[in-house]
């Protein structure tokens, strides 16, 4: 029986056609977020899911009022919103606890801006304690806690409050499995008591499994700029099975929507009539964020472990989450070390050659795959006009070619595979990337 009360017309919160654009480091205009429109209503538990980088953070804290959006609007009980919202506390990955203070003081720091009376005070504080299973530990400091119990201590904090809405950003990705799914089964049960504790919760997650035990609404955001892709209800009956059909079927409807749009299945690029022939692709691709290590130490999985072919039991295997094991295998693909035909993962023939090379030999390789990619076309070909290409000048060539990508990461990333491939240099202090002396290039990039 499902006790939660019914749900009224008013969202609790509500952002309506909101756009997010930061600016980067070195002064660009990235957009993260585009037109989104997303409520939560009373009742509900929203679970946000998407690829990393993806804008599932931005999101979480414009709906709470911790960033103002760049356009569109943020309400909160139908009313526009004012700040940080009153009836929100979130809770983080990284606890964010005060070593210095005690579970107690820690706890006290959620009314901190809320005028009340001691005792009041002291009842309610000891209440979120109760309520979240701390009840022996109000004199302890952090460093006395398990992560569990410290990740407690966050939600206590978060609860002392009574907020309507609690938002939980990543809050139990930094667990270990059990203590992780204890506090999910708490949580679930606190949320569905009615008046036990908050009306609504908002979960930003990369764990899709935790998404479909708990969420009535499964909303995926995709990327490059932060769109909503994809709104899934989900009615299954409390408690969920994992193993129930309807359950996994969910699981591979979202799976397939995150990596159907982070790797595609496109067809082969033909070279187009009347253009002058480029080893570099005609598309311009983003190079995904991952040090050339982690490409090296997927291919190796996939080499040691053969068994192991999709994504799902890739990133079990590199204890990875889900969106960063992605990236990683993206970066792979773009290199043409692996291909990804809906789910699976498996070598090229050129990837095959790759792992089974010396590393002098595995360097040609990567130079010669990493040259492929457009935006190494630009760079190189500035080099070679050249003797030296100032950072900020390719950091503003990146961020003109892939106006969603953060250009400064995108740079030092570029830098690092170019560096791997004997490629490119670069001098952090004089801020200026050369060309390692030509005659140690690969014959046919060096030509
Ligand atoms: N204060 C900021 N200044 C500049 N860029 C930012 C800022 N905050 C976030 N970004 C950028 O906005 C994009 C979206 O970030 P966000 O943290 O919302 O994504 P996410 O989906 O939550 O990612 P993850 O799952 O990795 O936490 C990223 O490219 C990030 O680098």
């Amino acid at each position: 029986m499902d006790l939660r009360l019914p749900e009224t017309a008013t969202p609790l919160a509500q952002l309506c056609a909101v756009s997010k654009s930061y600016k980067t480091a070195g002064g660009h205009e990235l957009k993260v977020l585009d037109d989104i429109d997303l409520a939560v209503g009373r009742g509900e538990f929203v679970a946000l899911l998407g690829q990393s980088g993806s804008g599932k953070s931005t999101i979480l804290r414009c709906l709470v009022g911790l960033v103002e959006p760049s356009t569109g609007r943020v309400l909160a009980g139908g009313r526009p919103l004012a700040g940080v919202n009153r009836d929100a506390s979130v809770v983080f990955q990284t606890f964010a606890l005060y070593p210095w203070l005690t579970v107690a003081q820690n706890v006290a720091v959620g009314l901190m801006s809320r005028p009340m009376a001691l005792a009041e005070r002291d009842a309610a504080i000891d209440r979120a304690i109760e309520l979240i299973g701390l009840g022996n530990h109000h004199a302890a400091y952090p460093r006395e806690l398990s992560g569990g119990m410290r990740q407690r201590v966050g939600i206590a904090r978060a609860l002392v409050s009574q907020p309507r809405l609690l938002c939980l950003d990543e809050a139990f990705s930094a667990l270990d499995v059990l203590t992780a799914e204890n506090l999910r089964q708490e949580l679930l049960a606190l949320w569905r008591t009615p008046g036990g504790g908050p009306d609504s919760v908002f979960m930003v997650t990369h764990n899709i499994e935790e998404a479909v035990e708990m969420a009535t609404r499964i909303v995926v955001v995709f990327p490059r700029p932060g769109r909503i892709g994809l709104v899934l209800e989900n009615k299954l009956p409390y408690p969920r099975d994992a193993r129930d059909p309807e359950f996994q079927r969910l699981v591979q409807l979202i799976h397939d929507a995150i990596t159907r749009t982070a790797l595609p299945d496109l067809p082969p690029e033909t070279a187009t009539a009347g253009q002058p022939i480029s080893r570099a692709r005609p598309r311009m691709e983003a190079i995904p964020l991952v040090a050339v290590g982690q490409i090296l130490g997927l291919l190796s999985i996939l080499n040691d472990a053969p068994e192991l072919s999709n994504i799902y039991d890739i990133s079990d295997e590199i204890g990875r989450e889900f969106g960063d094991t992605i990236a990683i295998v993206k970066a792979a693909e773009i290199l043409e070390l692996i291909e990804t035909p809906k789910d699976q993962v498996r070598f090229t023939e050129l990837g095959r050659r790759f792992v089974a090379a010396s590393g002098e030999e595995r360097r040609r390789i990567f130079a010669a795959q990493v040259f492929k990619l457009r935006i190494f076309h630009v760079l190189l070909a500035l080099l070679r006009e050249h003797e030296a290409v100032d950072a900020d000048q390719v950091i503003h060539e990146i961020a003109t070619a892939l106006p969603y990508e953060n250009p400064e990461r995108s740079f030092e990333t570029m830098v690092a595979w170019g560096r791997y491939a004997g490629l490119m240099d670069f001098n952090a202090k004089t801020r200026k990337l050369f060309v390692p002396g030509a005659e140690d290039l690969p014959a046919e990039i060096a030509g």
